[in-house]
């Protein structure tokens, strides 16, 4: 694939998505920068863009090395709209014979219906790409990775969109899960 599409989805995350100002952040850090992917990932191009590189990435990287991999999903809401592209691009791709299960793992499991910790397509057994949005300290993507595993999946890699290159990767790597940014602090802003 040539560049193209992936400079079209950097100039729409930081068109919409790259904020500056003063916010406190999901482990409770606070930061003068923000990346509200929701906006890019809920964006009608921008989630086709998503689906169209992030696929790319699965197939060179991550099937290359992981070929029994079958399912993707994290922890909603910010990995929600990734899966989802990523699943929707691999079921029009007719060269590779996957195509991903998605899925999404609740911050709580549901209190009535089935009380499912994670809903739509996952079964235990299943070789698994956790999905994030961003990673800071990673903790998000780890309590995903521990409501899988305690399902019995097998997380074999993490794909997030943007690594804020804040000690995340490192905090999900030590876990033997490589990580998989299709775009990282650096590449976004250069040496900012
Ligand atoms: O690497 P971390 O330090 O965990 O930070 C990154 C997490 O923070 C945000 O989630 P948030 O809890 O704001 O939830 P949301 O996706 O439901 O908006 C984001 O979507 C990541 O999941
Ligand atoms: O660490 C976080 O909570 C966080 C950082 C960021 O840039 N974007 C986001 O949605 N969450």
């Amino acid at each position: 694939m040539n560049d193209a599409p992936k400079q079209e989805l950097l100039d729409i995350l930081l068109a919409k998505s790259i904020r500056t100002g003063h916010f406190v952040l999901a482990s409770g850090k606070e930061s003068d920068l923000y990346c509200d992917c929701r906006v890019t990932a809920l964006d009608a191009r921008g989630a086709n863009l998503i689906g169209q590189v992030g696929w790319e990435l699965v197939k060179k990287d991550i099937l290359a090395q992981f070929p029994n991999v079958s399912s993707i999903g994290g922890m909603t809401m910010g990995a929600d709209p990734i899966s989802l592209a990523i699943g929707m691009y691999s079921s029009l791709d007719q060269t590779c014979g996957t195509t991903l299960n998605v899925f999404t793992v609740r911050k709580e499991a549901k209190d009535h219906g089935r009380g499912k910790r994670i809903e739509g397509n996952f079964e235990s057994g299943q070789e698994i790409i956790v999905v994030d949005d961003v990673i800071t300290t990673g903790g998000s993507t780890l309590k995903a990775i521990d409501a899988i595993e305690a399902e019995g999946g097998k997380v074999v890699a993490a794909l997030v969109l943007v690594d804020r290159e804040e000690g995340g990767r490192e905090a999900i790597e030590a876990r033997d899960i490589p990580v998989f940014p299709l775009f990282t602090r650096q590449s976004i802003f250069g040496s900012r």
